[in-house]
């Protein structure tokens, strides 16, 4: 993994690197963590200078709101800090920083005070970091409610209050932050479900400790270093056949779109040919906008093609249950989405067909889908979707990906992927469809599993960012749009990661 790739730790890795640099650390992380909040305090006041609220918790995250408030009270800033928990309770450190705050002659109010008549200049949360254990009730919630309601920036020290850190999960309420500085690496729940949504502007400081002497990260945030070694251009002299024969199966009656929509995004993204077939007999035997596709029988297409998606508009009828059935019984690689899925979770014999394939199979399921797979529900799925997404590439001995707000990936030896390309615009009928049709092109042109599935849904959700910064979308948006844009988005990437001789 490259160096520049960032990691991602759940709680318990975060817990076990801060008790091997603890005892050592000098200065402590505490000041450390602290002392980055005032930095960050300082930048996002520099405009608008003024008096500082600090709402500080009964554990560590209200002692690094402690060192925050005492280095600005020593820069001469105004600074307003909030605590109300036992005193006699607080964690060493945290209690080492309360009382250095009361040395420096900081005061402490017990309940949220009033603003002043020019309002606050910034507004720090650190009740809640990485320990919070259950939701937030009471006047921690009511606290967190009316800090919500001002209208300027908003500091999360460590991560939101309320967002549970492992799995991004509003716990009762939470803080909605313009900035969050995170201490040591990321964690997912800052960047999948509902951490999105509250944590505005990222930033992490590593507190001068040296991840990678430390632990091996379980999981990343996908970027394109990751699969650049495959960002290759043509050689000149090429032809069609070097690209690969991508077979699309889907498309019953009344879902012919979605097949359609596949194929295209699979030629757009450089498939050799790109054969399709439409399990609906009153299909049309061409696609008029993109006649480059060829439409054959399912038999035609399973016989061909060198790379296969199967499942978008696929039904459920014994028809698409034999067609799936021979498409897991070859040893090609082989994308699953939509109504293959759903039969996948239904049929014993398929799950062992899938469990024994020596090809790559990759599934792309959203949370329903992973539900079914599961035998669970989309709700047991979104409360832990790292978890899900592992325990769903164990038991399918597949690469997954669980699709969504910071979309995850499983690989078949546990580890795991956040996605932080794409945005809500792309909640809309057909665009898992298109992430299909772009996977199984770069699986088709030989791209390796892991490489084509990391691409695809970075390229997917790059392209509808791109639209969206062009005024296309968020709204609106749609999935044949992004469609078109991720070739453009795909070009570009060749032509970066070939620069400067790479
Ligand atoms: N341990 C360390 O040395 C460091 C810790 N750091 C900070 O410490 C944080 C973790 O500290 P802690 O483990 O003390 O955890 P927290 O400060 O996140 O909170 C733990 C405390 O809150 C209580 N609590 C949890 N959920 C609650 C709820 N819903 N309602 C009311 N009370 C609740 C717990 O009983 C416990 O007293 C990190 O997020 C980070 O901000 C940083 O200073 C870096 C170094
Ligand atoms: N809120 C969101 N943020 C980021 N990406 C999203 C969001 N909602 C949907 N997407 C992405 O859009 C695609 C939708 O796929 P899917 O649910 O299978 O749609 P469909 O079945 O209509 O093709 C997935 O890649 C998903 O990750
Ligand atoms: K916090």
């Amino acid at each position: 993994m490259s160096d520049s790739v960032q990691p991602v730790f759940t709680v318990a890795g975060i817990r076990g690197i801060e008790n091997r640099v603890m005892p050592s650390a000098d200065p402590p992380l505490m000041e450390r963590a602290g002392r980055a909040a005032a930095e960050e305090a300082f930048r996002l006041t520099m405009e608008r200078p003024g008096r500082v609220l600090i709402v500080c918790g009964p554990g560590n995250n209200g002692g690094d709101g402690l060192v925050m408030a005492r280095r600005l009270l020593q820069a001469k800033r105004e600074v307003t800090v909030v605590f109300d928990g036992d005193l006699a309770r607080l964690p060493a450190d945290a209690a080492a920083a309360y009382v250095a705050w009361r040395g420096a002659g900081g005061k402490v109010e017990t309940e949220l005070p009033p603003p002043p008549e020019e309002g606050w200049a910034l507004i720090a949360d650190a009740l809640f970091g990485i320990g919070l254990e259950r939701p937030l009730t009471g006047h921690y919630a009511a606290w967190i409610e009316s800090l919500n309601s001002f209208n300027v920036p908003r500091l999360a020290i460590d991560i939101p209050s309320g967002i549970d850190a492992d799995t991004g999960k509003v716990l009762g309420t939470a803080f909605r932050a313009t900035h969050t500085l995170t201490f040591i690496a990321l964690k997912p729940g800052l960047l999948t479900l509902d951490g999105p949504d509250h944590v505005g502007n990222l930033i992490v400081r590593t507190l001068d400790i040296d991840i990678a002497e430390h632990a091996r990260p379980p999981g990343h945030v996908i970027d394109t270093t990751l699969f650049r070694d495959q960002l290759k251009p043509r050689l000149n002299n090429s032809h069609k056949g070097d690209f690969g024969e991508v077979g699309v199966i889907g498309g019953a009656r009344g879902m012919n779109g979605a097949a359609l929509l596949a194929a295209r995004a699979a030629l757009k993204l450089g498939a050799g040919r790109v054969l399709v077939s439409l399990v609906d007999e009153r299909a049309p035997s061409v696609d008029l906008i993109q006649p480059e596709l060829m439409l054959r029988t399912p038999e035609q297409v399973l016989a061909q093609a060198n790379a296969l998606a199967v499942g978008p508009g696929l039904g459920l009828d014994e028809r698409a249950k034999a067609i799936l059935g021979e498409a897991l019984a070859l040893e090609r690689p082989l994308v699953l989405d939509a109504d293959a899925l759903t039969l996948l979770a239904q049929d014993d014999d398929f799950q062992r067909l899938c469990h024994d394939r020596s090809a790559p199979t990759l599934i792309t399921p959203h949370p329903g889908e992973a539900g079914r797979l599961l035998g669970t529900d989309p709700f047991a799925v979104q409360h832990d979707r790292v978890g899900a997404a592992v325990e769903l590439s164990q038991r399918y001995r597949s690469l997954v990906l669980l699709k969504g707000c910071g979309s995850v990936i499983a690989l078949p030896d546990q580890r795991w992927l956040i996605n932080t390309t794409g945005h809500p615009g792309m909640a809309s009928g057909g665009m898992g469809d298109v992430l299909s049709g772009l996977l199984v092109a770069l699986l088709a042109q030989r791209w390796p599993a892991e490489s084509a599935l990391l691409a695809a849904t970075h390229l997917h959700g790059a392209a509808a960012d791109r639209l969206a910064r062009e005024g296309v979308g968020p709204i609106g948006l749609t999935a044949g749009e992004v469609c078109e844009a991720s070739r453009g988005v795909f070009n570009g990437w060749i032509v970066q990661a070939n620069q400067n001789g790479h």
